[in-house]
């Protein structure tokens, strides 16, 4: 530890002093919930409670950790502490001991300015480890201290993170969190927000911090669970502590392949055939062709009670029309309740047709008896006149309905015409049909090559079917009633809406956003129809086969004109040293944006050097172990094209180097490590989108670049800005 100057000492003392009275506080508030857990009744609303405070209990656990680390002094003398969550005091009327930061007066610990103070004098950050307060970074917000272009917030403490050696799991930033940052966590959720930043800018840090908020702000959002997808189950596992760490657990993560329950990739596939099946056309496509499974209208003939019914063609049309709007699924049950209400009032037809004779028919013969007998035995109005009147009861027509409703027979005959369907036989129905293709494809037809290359792909699914296979399953809607509706009795709703295919969610949040297809986007947007949706990417290091280079071409299918986009411009990751490497990269990449601005310097110059094929495997060992050493307690990564990640994943194992990634560019998206060996740049360059996915790969570190290029290839950082 260093030094303390006496003002800094007496600081660290005063806030020593309040970290131990929050610390006795939260202890004492934990202590409480679990005697209230204990205490609720166990009848439904005692349940739904206790719910609520395990959740809170769960929460405030883990915010012991980061429990205060900020403070700010307002110019009128008030003192506001920040921490992981708020903590009351017992007099429920004083002010809070923490304000949680996601509160809304905590805004100005990430906002303001000396050009901007907000009425603040000054902010604190709080060097704690574990429960001891081991230092202070000031920062005053007169105008007196604005430095012209400052626009970093808390720097000392902001360098001070990004300085730390990294684990191999993502931490929470909430301690400094920047003012641009800032403002996208907060922003509005009622429509989609498309956050583009270059690498490093924080948006997988902004995107998780967002989530966090929301479920703050916005309680009905915890109760429908928010959505977070990302690229891959690596970057998944890497995040994974985010979250939990900012106390929820409302929140389902995956990639897209993994969304569909029962689902799973099998296979892998051409760029062309991904590029070709992530077109927005096949929604249409899908649509047409499940319309066209749909039974057509004929007479229909039920049996009831020995008896025949024919419901007629022009009913069964009519019945069709009114549900035409709905899921396959969902309009067969509409339908088989119109051809029940048909069939019960024809019944209801006959016998009251019956009846009626039948009362005709005693009529005369009492006629017959009067004449005979000279005398009436049931004359008109009495008891055999009201029962035999050629009316059914309404119990007796709400008993028959009933019946109707329950015959397993007109069940299993109404099935037969209109038969279950499940998404994985019609989508491989139309994906292995050329005339079928063809036919349904039409709005946005595809050429011969296209429909040749997409009929004769293997059996088994690969990413891109996944998509189709969402929207099939969206038009057939589910076979069970009510399925596909948030309820359930888990008793966490991240496991009720995992386990089901068509939840709807309160958020969702996309990372790397730049790669989803169109046909991705719409199984976005069809888990969150009300566009409570953050994507965060950049276009810029696109490499998926679709063809967008702009946002506004990437969602315009799915999201039209309603999204917003906010930016991020300053790059906390990667040292300025390398991100000055990576402008030409990025003009070769077809991008017109710069660079983002790094915003610290490692002091380590990026280094390359020349090497035979023969001997890569062994240099990529030999620089692994030197970055190991020099990174020491830190992460080492290696990204490499498709063709070295074997080979040199071996050399790596066989001598014992360390358990170092090889990754390629795409596997290593959203990642970081402190120093990254970039193995045959030429060769990332030479893949589909290489240049995007060569300065994926530069940017990974956050202290120092090395870069083995094979011998006879031009040095990458002599490439002439084009
Ligand atoms: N405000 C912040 N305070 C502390 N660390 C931060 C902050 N913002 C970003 N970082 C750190 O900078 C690094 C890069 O952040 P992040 O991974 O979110 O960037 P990104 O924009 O998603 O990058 P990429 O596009 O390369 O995936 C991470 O180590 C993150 O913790």
């Amino acid at each position: 530890m260093r030094d303390l100057s006496g003002p800094e000492r007496l600081a660290v003392a005063r806030e020593q002093e309040f970290l131990d009275r929050a610390l006795l506080r939260h202890d004492q508030l934990l202590v409480h919930l679990e005697r209230e857990i204990r205490d609720t009744s166990n009848d439904h609303a005692g349940k739904a409670r206790a719910r609520g405070l395990r959740q809170r209990y769960e929460e405030l656990r883990r915010s012991r950790d980061g429990l205060v680390f900020g403070r700010l002094d307002a110019q009128d003398g008030t003192v506001r502490r920040i921490g992981r969550t708020g903590l009351r005091e017992e007099d429920e009327d004083a002010d809070p001991l923490v304000v949680d930061w996601r509160a809304e007066a905590a805004r100005a610990f990430y906002t303001a300015t000396p050009l901007d103070p907000q009425g603040q004098a000054r902010r604190r950050h709080l060097r704690v480890d574990g429960a001891t307060v081991v230092g202070v970074n000031d920062e005053p917000l007169d105008a007196q201290s604005a430095e012209p272009g400052g626009d970093i917030v808390g720097e000392g403490a902001l360098l001070a993170a990004l300085g730390q050696r990294r684990t191999g799991q993502m931490s929470t930033a909430i301690a400094t969190l920047q003012r641009e940052q800032d403002d996208i966590v907060r922003a509005p959720a009622t429509s989609p927000l498309i956050v583009q930043g270059g690498p490093g800018t924080g948006k997988t840090v902004v995107a998780l911090h967002r989530v966090a908020y929301l479920l703050f702000t916005h309680r009905q959002m915890a109760d429908q669970a928010v959505l977070v997808l990302g690229p891959s189950a690596r970057f998944l596992d890497y995040i994974a502590q985010v979250l939990p760490a900012l106390g929820e657990t409302a929140v389902v993560s995956s990639t897209l392949d993994a969304l569909i329950p029962g689902i799973a990739v099998g296979r892998a596939e051409s760029r062309r055939a991904a590029e070709i099946k992530g077109r927005a056309g096949w929604q249409p496509a899908i649509e047409s062709h499940v319309a066209s499974l749909r039974p057509q209208p004929q007479d229909l003939t039920l049996r009831w009670e020995g008896e025949s019914y024919t419901v007629s063609e022009e009913a069964v049309r009519q019945a069709l029309r009114s549900v035409s709007g709905r899921p396959y699924h969902h309009a067969r049950r509409v339908f088989t309740e119109h051809v029940r209400q048909i069939l019960t009032e024809a019944v209801v037809e006959r016998r009251e047709a019956m009846l009626t004779e039948v009362e005709e028919g005693l009529e005369d013969v009492l006629a017959v008896f009067d004449r005979g007998a000279k005398k009436s035995i049931a004359p008109a109005g009495t008891a055999v006149g009201a029962e035999i009147d050629g009316t059914m009861s309404d119990d007796e027509v709400d008993d028959l309905r009933e019946r109707i409703a329950g015959s397993a027979d007109i069940a299993t005959f109404l099935r037969g015409w209109w038969p279950d369907l499940d998404p994985q036989t019609v989508l491989a129905q139309l994906l292995h049909d050329e005339a079928r293709l063809r036919r349904h494809a039409s709005a946005a037809p595809l050429d011969d090559d296209e429909i040749a290359l997409v009929t004769g792909e293997p059996a088994g699914w690969a990413p891109s079917d996944v998509p189709l296979l969402d929207a099939v399953a969206d038009q057939l809607g589910s076979v069970a009633e009510g399925a596909g509706e948030n309820h359930g009795t888990e008793d966490f709703v991240a496991d009720r809406a995992r386990a089901d295919r068509g939840w709807i969610y309160g958020h969702v949040v996309i990372d790397e956003a730049q790669e989803l297809s169109e046909m991705q986007w719409h199984m976005v947007v069809r888990r969150c129809p009300t566009g409570s949706v953050t994507a965060v990417g950049d276009i810029d290091q696109t490499e998926a086969a679709h063809r967008h280079t702009s946002w506004d071409e990437a969602v315009r299918a799915t999201l039209g004109e309603r999204w917003t986009q906010a930016d991020l411009t300053i790059c906390y990751r990667t040292p300025r040293e390398v991100m000055e490497l990576t402008g030409p990269v990025l003009a070769r990449a077809g991008s017109r944006n710069d660079p983002p601005r790094g915003v610290r310097s490692s002091g380590v110059s990026p280094w390359e050097s020349a090497v035979d094929e023969a001997g890569l495997p062994a240099a990529v060992v030999q620089a692994v172990t030197a970055l190991g050493e020099r990174w020491a307690g830190g992460t080492v990564g290696v990204v490499a094209p498709d063709r070295w990640v074997v080979p040199v994943s071996k050399a790596l194992r066989a001598a014992a180097a360390g358990d170092v990634p090889v990754l390629t560019a795409t596997g290593a998206k959203g990642l970081e490590w402190d120093a990254t060996l970039v193995v045959d740049p030429h060769g990332i360059t030479r893949q589909p989108r290489g240049w995007n996915g060569l300065y994926v790969a530069l940017t990974r570190c956050t202290q120092e670049l090395g870069q083995l290029r094979l011998t006879g290839e031009e040095p990458l950082s002599f490439l002439p800005d084009e």
